[in-house]
Order: C-alpha cells, then structure tokens, then sequence
C-alpha cells in the first residue's frame, strides 16, 4: 500500500494534501510518511527472522532526520553509523547505544574513542592497525571493544560503480583470504572482543545472486576461522537491497531477500546483523516543489523547478531515476525536461520524460527521495537547506531541518585581515 496517494484529485502524504504542506511550509520541502516507514521497518525486520536470531540497524546515512530515527528506534531498530555525528545523532534520537555499529573505512581516534565511551555494541574494523589502536584505547579504560572484520569478498554487485563496495579493487573490507591471519594476530589482543565477520557489498542491488555468492564466501571463511579455534558469533551481512525507483524495475523483495539469507546461512549458528538503508527510507520520501518557470527548449520544453541538485543529489551523482509527478496531475501529460536553478548542466532531473502535463506555479514530486537525498544536500549556490516534514495520519511536523531559513555569512565573520 502506497501512503502518497492521490485523493480527491490531488496527491496526499497519508491524509494531507502535498499542497497544504507547500502552502504553509514552502518549497521545496521533503516530506516522509511515517506510516511507510513504519511499514518497511517491520516488513524487513519480520523477512529477515527467518534466518533466525537477527538485529536490525538502519544504516542512517540514508536518512538521519531525527523524527525519522525516532520512529525507528520505537520499531526497534538500531544504527548503523559512519562518524562520530551519526553516533551522536542516532543516541539524541533514542537508539540504544548496544544497537549502534560503527562502520566506516576511516574512523579516527577520537571517533573510536567516542564509540567505546558511550559503549556502543560493535566495531566493524577495516583494517589490521584500526583493530589495534581500537584495543589499546579499550584496554585504556578497562574495556573490551566488541568488534567484528568486514571483509571484501571480491564480488560484483552489479550495481552502479559509484556505489559499489565489494569488489577487491574498492576502498573498503580486507581482503577475505588475508582475514584468517589478521584474525590469528587480532583475537589475542587483550582489549578486543573479536567476535565474527562483516560485509556490505554495495548499494541498490537489484539481483540476490552477488549477494549469496558472498555468504557463501563468508561461510567458508566462518569454517576455517572455527577450525583454527577462533569464536565466531557474530556476522555482519551489511545492507544494499534495492527498491523500485521507476515502473517495471523489480528488485527482490524483503520476504526473498531473508529466504534466500536463511538458506545461505542456516549452519553458521550466529546472530545475524542488517544495516538496511535505502529499503527502508527511499519510497518513504517525496521532494515537493513548485514549477518557477516553463521554458522553451530545442527538443522539449524545460520544466524550471525551485529544488535543484544541491537538495537532491542523486541523479546528477548517479545519473540516478526519480518518478517526477504533478501534485494535481490534469490528466494531460506532454515530454518535458525538469531542471533546477543551479549553475550547472548536470542540475537536471529528468529528461525528454513523458510527464503530467504542468504550468508555472504547479506543485510537481520527485519521488521516492526519503533516502539519500536531504542527508546529501548542500548549500551550492548559497542556497539554503531544506526543510524535511514528517507526517502521521492527518497531522504534520517540520523536524530536524538543519537550516530551516537562509544563512547569510555575515560581515562579521570574515577576518580582519580581509576587511
Ligand atoms: C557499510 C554499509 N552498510 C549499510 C549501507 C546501506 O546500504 P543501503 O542503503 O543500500 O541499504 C551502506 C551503504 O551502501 C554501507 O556502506
Ligand atoms: N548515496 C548513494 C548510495 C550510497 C550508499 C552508501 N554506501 C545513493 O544515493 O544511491
């Protein structure tokens, strides 16, 4: 069931029109039901008991609205962070520090450090010298770092090269025939409790094959970290399941995805982590904003939007599908493109698209935007930052917006030297 409905000719986020939102917050403006996300939480977190005892983290770089972690966090979910402000983010929105993984090629110290101080429940570890800087700052303050390897299993997602994680040739893992060794070295080490392995092979994938190809590396390697009398406890199976961004795309569902992990895994005997992102988040989200201009065009008439790349990133990073749709769709459609009002030629977020048929002053959604879109805006442009609205049945709230109006630098703060 879909919560972005058209109701009485005019799409609704759950029961409020996009309209009312535009109107009284202004565009562009993001808009997340709750209910979806609520849906997709336990939807997931019921696919993947099949394959036994299992934790959620919601990966949070997909989505770190406050209200929206909040929600999550009641569903029972944890997180899955990269820096030290989405550690504290995901503590300010309630989660649990023992439901918070720290993954991440680059953690510093001082993040590592934060990490252990507020005792969240497992380091994923890159590399051989983070497991030992990790272990001496535990054993600093007389703890034990819960800490699993994440692994490079050298497999193609098949997934857009901009967002794939698992081939040797990319920046994150270890390489998985060294993990035995590196395990042999790390295990001792009186300040880490290194317990299992971790992988996450890239993001929308859209075919379960690369994935199990995966497990079935890890599960030997469980196997032979077993046989030279290792622990091993607990794995890591990362996120990446894709979501439908345009008709006919059909990425596995929740319910294969966690049939296909309960076979894959059913003799490892652990618990099993998830770091889903995207299939919680993205059909969760609509960007709404209003049509500024209809501008001639060689081919097609350009759609001039007042939300631009710098407010949703995707499509100019990953040539990226987003469904664009009039809030009051006439009926009519013609073939447009839709462009923002940023300085430059990759501001575009659809073209030669058959479209509602829209006019200046129109209400258009890019669709599916709840993940990875506000969390990787920016101020290009010096324009502000968005406003993200969440809403639940008929009620709304603005949450958690970083910038809600213009920040303008002022005098003031430009040094002396340059006055
Ligand atoms: C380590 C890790 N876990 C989880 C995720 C979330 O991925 P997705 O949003 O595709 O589920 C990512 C992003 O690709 C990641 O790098
Ligand atoms: N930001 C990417 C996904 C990257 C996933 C994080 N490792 C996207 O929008 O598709």
């Amino acid at each position: 069931m879909d919560h972005f409905n058209i109701t009485g000719g005019e799409l609704h986020a759950e029961e409020v029109p996009l309209s009312r939102i535009a109107a009284e917050v202004g565009t562009p403006v993001y808009v997340y039901s709750t209910a979806t996300l609520q849906r997709h939480a336990r939807v997931f977190k019921e696919a993947v008991a099949q394959a036994g005892r299992t934790r959620v983290a919601f990966a949070i770089k997909a989505n770190p609205n406050l209200g929206v972690l909040r929600l999550l966090a009641n569903e029972g979910l944890g997180a899955d962070v990269v820096s030290g402000g989405e550690l504290k983010r995901a503590l300010a929105a309630g989660m649990k520090a023992e439901d918070i993984v720290f993954s991440g090629v680059g953690k510093t110290r001082a993040e590592l450090a934060l990490g252990l101080d507020e005792g969240i429940g497992q380091f994923n570890l890159e590399l051989e010298e983070e497991g030992v800087v990790l272990a001496a700052l535990a054993a600093e303050r007389g703890k034990r770092a819960p800490a699993v390897l994440r692994v490079n299993p050298d497999v193609d997602a098949g997934t857009h090269a901009k967002i794939s994680t698992g081939k040797a040739e990319n920046k994150f893992g270890l390489p998985i025939d060294q993990a035995r060794a590196i395990f042999d070295r790390l295990a001792p080490l009186p300040g880490l409790d290194l317990r299992g392995v971790a992988l996450h092979i890239g993001s929308q994938l859209k075919d379960l094959a690369p994935l199990e190809a995966a497990f079935d590396r890890v599960g030997l390697l469980i196997r032979e970290l077993r046989a030279a009398g290792h622990k091993v406890t607990h794995v890591d199976l990362g996120g990446g399941l894709g979501v439908s961004y345009r008709e006919g795309e059909t990425p596995p569902s929740p319910a294969e995805y966690g049939a296909m992990v309960a076979r894959a895994t059913k003799d490892w005997d652990v618990e099993l982590m998830f770091e889903p992102g995207r299939v919680i988040a993205a059909n969760a989200g609509v960007l709404v904003t209003e049509v500024l201009w209809v501008k001639p065009g060689v081919t097609h008439p350009w759609v001039i939007v007042d939300a631009a790349m710098n407010d949703l990133a995707r499509v100019a990073i990953y040539d990226a599908w987003h469904d664009v749709a009039a809030v009051r769709p006439s009926g009519e459609t013609f073939t447009a493109n839709v462009a923002g009002p940023v300085c430059e030629s990759s501001d575009v977020f659809a073209k030669a698209r058959v479209m509602d048929k829209v006019a200046q002053g129109d209400l258009i959604v890019l669709r599916s935007a709840g993940a990875y879109g506000a969390t990787m805006a920016s101020t290009y442009n010096s324009r502000a930052l968005v406003p993200e609205v969440l809403v639940s049945g008929d009620r709304y709230a603005i949450v958690a917006s970083r910038i809600a109006a213009e920040t303008i630098m002022d005098a003031e703060q430009v040094p002396d030297w340059l006055k």
